[in-house]
């Protein structure tokens, strides 16, 4: 089992990742205080994990388990309720801990009902889609979607332990596991060049899910989050390169109705837009977006966008993002690879450009 921590002072915490974690009861019991735990899953997760974890429970006074309808398009406020409503139901007090079972719209609707629930409750994640234990269990981002745009009503609050249990991956479908391997490419084209040049050398050895491969590409990206998030808790500064791709991204997945397109899958699309951007200004070579092309194909992830999205639906969205400060868009590009920034002088013109280009190349596989 490898640990890293998230140095947050006060709210620091520890990220085990390692295989057949729950064989070792103790270690997830140091992390809940009391004898109240509510587990939220989903159907489709609950019956594969959630026994083990309740073993490694073992007694307690209280265990309620909340089990959620499955898919990006329940990330919603009325789930949010339905999870505070079991929790005041069976008498939930301060001390107790939300363990969040699953993958990301598991654990940010979770992580939402810890930090509201009593103003604010414990909360342990147990991420298990890879995406989920590359970025979304770590770094205390939680919310709930709205019509009008992703993640809009949401919490910074952050887990008191992250288990990350690298065998439930081997449950998890290819188009799941692809999603995730877009935050991975993340990691490497905003912070670690290195990291990139590595993931074009292993990408077949990650498809087969071989398991050294999968502990690396896992370590170094919650390595590398947890850097960024210690560094900028809340996103006032550099923690919006995490958003390499989502503004994009987001738009496409507000567009398309949640959970047509798969979150991996739209920022995998927004990074190629953003790269092309990157590309345009000079700041990196132009080969550099074909690269990344083929990267992400090479993963099976689509690179170009949905075929009914006409830049002014791209626009109109873009402009709710939560990185929109004082009227003007702020987007992540890259200086390099391996290095991003964020910009706040990229012009409508540009963007039409950039968008028109785009519609040519429409995709109709997703
Ligand atoms: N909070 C953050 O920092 C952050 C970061 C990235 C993404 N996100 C959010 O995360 C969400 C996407 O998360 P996701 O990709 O994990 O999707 P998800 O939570 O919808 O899980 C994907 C699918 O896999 C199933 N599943 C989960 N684990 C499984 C397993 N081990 N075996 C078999 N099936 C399994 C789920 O039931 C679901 O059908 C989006 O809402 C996105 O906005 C949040
Ligand atoms: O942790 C972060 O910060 C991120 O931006 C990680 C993203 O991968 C993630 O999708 C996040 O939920 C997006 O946040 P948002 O603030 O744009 O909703
Ligand atoms: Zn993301």
């Amino acid at each position: 089992m490898h640990t890293l921590h998230v140095e947050l002072g006060a709210r620091s915490y520890p990220v085990y990742i390692g295989r057949d974690l729950f064989s070792d009861p103790e270690l997830l019991c140091r992390h809940i205080r009391g004898g109240q735990v509510a587990i939220v899953s989903n159907e489709t997760i609950a019956p594969l994990y959630v026994p083990r974890v309740r073993e490694a429970l073992g007694e307690r006074q209280l265990i309620t388990e909340i089990v959620l309808p499955d898919g990006e398009q329940y990330k919603t406020l009325h789930t949010f309720e339905h999870i505070l409503d079991r929790l005041l139901r069976d008498q939930h007090n301060r001390s107790t801990t939300v363990l969040a079972v699953g993958g990301g719209v598991v654990g940010d609707m979770a992580g939402f009902a810890a930090a509201c629930y009593q103003r604010g409750v414990d909360f342990v994640q147990v991420p298990t889609t890879l995406l989920a234990q590359v970025d979304s269990s770590v770094g205390g981002k939680t919310a709930v979607n709205h019509p009008l745009g992703k993640n809009m009503i949401g919490a910074f609050h952050q887990p008191t332990a992250v288990l990350i249990d690298t065998d439930t991956l081997h449950s998890l479908p290819p188009r799941e596991f692809a999603a995730g391997l877009a935050e991975v490419v993340k990691y490497g084209l905003i912070c670690d060049a290195g990291f990139y040049a590595w993931l074009q050398r292993a990408m077949p050895r990650l498809l087969a899910r071989e398991e050294a491969a999968l502990a690396e590409a896992i370590e170094r990206s919650c390595a590398l989050k947890a850097d960024v998030v210690a560094a900028d808790e809340r996103e006032g500064g550099v923690r919006a390169i995490l958003n390499f791709g989502h503004t994009f991204g987001h738009a496409i997945e507000t567009a398309q109705g949640y959970g047509n397109w798969l979150h991996g899958e739209a920022v995998a699309v927004g990074m190629v837009l953003a790269l092309r951007l990157s590309a345009q200004r000079g700041w990196v070579e132009p080969g550099a977006v074909g690269i990344l092309e083929e990267l992400l194909e090479s993963a099976r992830l689509p690179v170009n966008i949905p075929p009914d999205m006409p830049p002014s639906s791209f626009l109109d969205l873009m402009a709710r993002d939560k990185k929109v400060l004082d009227g003007r868009l702020r987007l992540v590009l890259l200086r390099a690879v391996g290095e991003a920034c964020v910009v706040d002088d990229v012009t409508t013109g540009e963007l039409e450009l950039l968008l028109r280009a785009a519609v040519g190349r429409a995709d109709t596989t997703c």
